[in-house]
C-alpha cells in the first residue's frame, strides 16, 4: 500500500494537537518573552494544582508551586534561552515545599522565534524522571554501601572471570598490587603478576571452575612494596553475571600472625637465657638425627657437657653473674662448632652437642678444642679474675644403640668419668667398649 504524502495526511486541529500534547507524557509548556505561560498541557496544569488554563497565562511556575532557592537558578536558566536564545537540556530538582516532595525532571528549553527572528517567548519539554532519579539514587547508596564493607573489612576481596581478567578488586586487594582499583578492574591476573605466579592460581581457578569446588588454603606473594606477605586464600565459584562463571576470593594476611606463630614456635623450642635450643627442641632433633643416621649408616656423636663448679660462680658472684657465665659459654661453644652441630641447654648448667656426620674421636678433639677455649676465656667482663672450666662427656652412635637415649645415658656416663677424672676434661666412651663392659 502506498504511503501517503504530507499533504494526503489528515491536517489537524489546534484542539487535536492539545489533546496529542496531552497525552505526550511530559510537560509541555510554552511562555512569552517574560517568561510567563501562554499554553500548558494537562500535566502541566495538575502539577500546578488543576486551575483551567485561562488561570494560568500570564503567570509563571513559581507563582504556583514555591520551590525556595532553586527558583532564582530556574529564573536564571530561563534568562538564558529568553535573553540570550540558548537551548538548555539540564536536569533539574525542584523541591516542592507544600507537599515536601523533591522531583527531578530532564528539561528542554529553547527560545520560541517570531517571523523577524526575534524570541517572543519560550517552549519547555521536561519529562519527570523523580523514579529513575531515585532508583539510581538507591543502587548509587547501595552500591556505595557495599563498597564501604568491602572497603573496610580486613581482607583483600576480588572477583575473576572465567577470562581470566578481574571483575572487582577491593582497595586492600589494590594496595596490595600497588594501583588503583580501575587499573585491576578489567585486566589479565598475568598482567598484576609473575606470568609463572599467575599460571600457578590460574592451574587452581581452572580445577574450581571445572569442579564447583571451594578452594581455602596458605599461600604466599610479594607485594607492591617487594614484602613477601602470608595469605590465607578462600576462593568460591560463582555462576556469574547472565551464568558467566566467575570465581569469588576473599583473601587474608597473615603475615604478622605467621611470624608471631612462627616467634612462638621459635621461643618454644629456644632457652631464653642462651638462646640455643632448650632440651625438648634438643631430644626431638637428636631423635631424628639418630634416626638419619641409622639409615644412611653415617657416624653421628654427642658431647654431654658441665660447667665445673657452677654453684660456687653463683655463690661467690650472684645468680646475674651465673647466667652471664652461662651465655659466655654457649658463645664459647658456638665459636667452636660448625653449623651441622646442635648445641642445646639440657638442663640448668648442663648442656648437649649433637654432632651430625662426626665420628666420635674428631667429637673428642671438638670437646677438647671447647674445654680450652673455655678455659682460657673470660666469661664475666666484670670478673677478670673469675675462670670456668667445663666437663665433657663424648660418645659416637653404635650399631646396638636401640634407640637415641642409649647414646645419651653413655655420654652422660663418660660425663660422670670426667667429673671423677677431676673436672676441665673429656672422656670418651665408645660404643663398643660399653657393649662390652656391663
Ligand atoms: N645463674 C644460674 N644458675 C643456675 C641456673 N640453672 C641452674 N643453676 C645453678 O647451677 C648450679 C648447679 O650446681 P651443681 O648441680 O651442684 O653442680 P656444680 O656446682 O656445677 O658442680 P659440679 O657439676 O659437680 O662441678 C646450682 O647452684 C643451680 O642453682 C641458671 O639459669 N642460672
Amino acid at each position: 500500500m502506498p504511503m501517503p504524502t504530507p499533504d494526503e495526511s489528515p491536517q489537524l486541529s489546534a484542539i487535536d494537537y492539545r489533546q496529542l500534547l496531552d497525552e505526550v507524557g511530559a510537560f509541555v509548556y510554552t511562555t512569552d518573552a517574560h517568561g510567563q505561560y501562554t499554553y500548558a498541557n494537562q500535566l502541566v496544569l495538575e502539577l500546578l494544582g488543576n486551575p483551567p488554563l485561562q488561570a494560568i497565562l500570564g503567570k509563571s511556575f513559581t507563582d504556583f508551586v514555591d520551590i525556595g532557592e532553586a527558583g532564582a537558578t530556574l529564573r536564571e536558566t530561563d534568562l538564558r534561552v529568553l535573553r540570550d536564545g540558548e537551548t538548555i537540556a539540564r536536569e533539574e530538582t525542584n523541591y516542592i515545599h507544600a507537599t515536601g516532595e523533591s522531583l527531578t525532571y530532564w528539561s528542554i528549553k529553547k527560545p520560541l522565534r517570531g517571523a523577524d527572528g526575534a524570541i517572543v517567548g519560550m517552549l519547555g519539554i521536561s519529562h519527570d524522571i523523580t523514579a529513575k532519579k531515585r532508583l539510581e539514587d538507591k543502587v548509587r547508596q547501595q552500591k556505595e554501601l557495599l563498597d564501604a564493607v568491602l572497603d573496610n573489612i580486613p581482607g583483600l576481596v576480588y572477583m575473576k572471570g572465567a577470562n581470566r581478567r578481574f571483575l572487582y578488586a577491593n582497595q586492600h586487594l589494590a594496595k596490595m598490587f600497588g594501583r588503583p582499583v580501575d587499573q585491576i578492574v578489567g585486566r589479565l591476573d598475568s598482567e598484576l603478576m609473575p606470568p609463572d605466579v599467575a599460571d600457578a592460581f590460574w592451574q587452581k581457578d581452572l580445577h574450581m571452575l571445572a569442579t564447583g569446588e571451594h578452594y581455602a588454603g596458605r599461600e604466599s606473594m610479594f607485594d607492591a612494596t617487594g614484602q613477601l606477605r602470608q595469605f590465607w586464600s578462600v576462593v568460591v565459584p560463582w555462576s556469574g553475571f547472565d551464568g558467566m562463571p566467575a570465581l569469588i576470593g576473599l583473601i587474608t594476611d597473615i603475615t604478622e600472625l605467621q611470624r608471631l606463630k612462627d616467634e612462638l614456635q621459635r621461643q618454644a623450642h629456644t632457652d631464653s637465657l642462651t638462646g640455643v635450643a632448650n632440651r625438648r627442641s634438643f631430644f626431638e632433633r637428636a631423635e631424628h638425627e639418630f634416626a638419619h643416621s641409622r639409615r644412611h649408616g653415617a657416624p653421628l656423636s654427642l658431647i654431654a657437657v658441665d660447667v665445673d663448679h657452677f654453684k660456687q660462680i653463683n655463690d661467690e658472684h650472684g645468680h646475674p653473674v651465673g647466667d652471664l657465665v652461662l651465655q659466655g659459654f654457649v658463645q664459647c661453644c658456638l665459636d667452636q662448632l660448625r653449623a651441622q652441630a646442635l648445641c642445646a641447654r639440657t638442663g640448668g648448667e648442663e648442656f648437649c652437642i649433637l654432632l651430625p656426620g662426626v665420628p666420635a674421636d674428631a667429637a673428642q678433639a671438638i670437646a677438647e678444642r671447647i674445654r680450652t677455649a673455655v678455659a682460657a676465656a673470660c666469661l664475666s667482663p666484670e670478673h677478670p679474675a673469675l675462670r670456668v672450666t667445663a666437663s665433657f662427656g663424648v660418645t659416637g652412635l653404635g650399631p646396638a644403640d636401640p634407640h637415641f637415649g642409649a647414646v645419651y645415658s653413655r655420654a652422660d656416663r663418660a660425663l660422670y668419668t670426667a667429673k671423677q677424672q677431676g673436672r676441665n676434661c673429656s672422656c670418651l666412651h665408645h660404643a663398643s667398649e660399653i657393649a662390652t663392659s656391663p
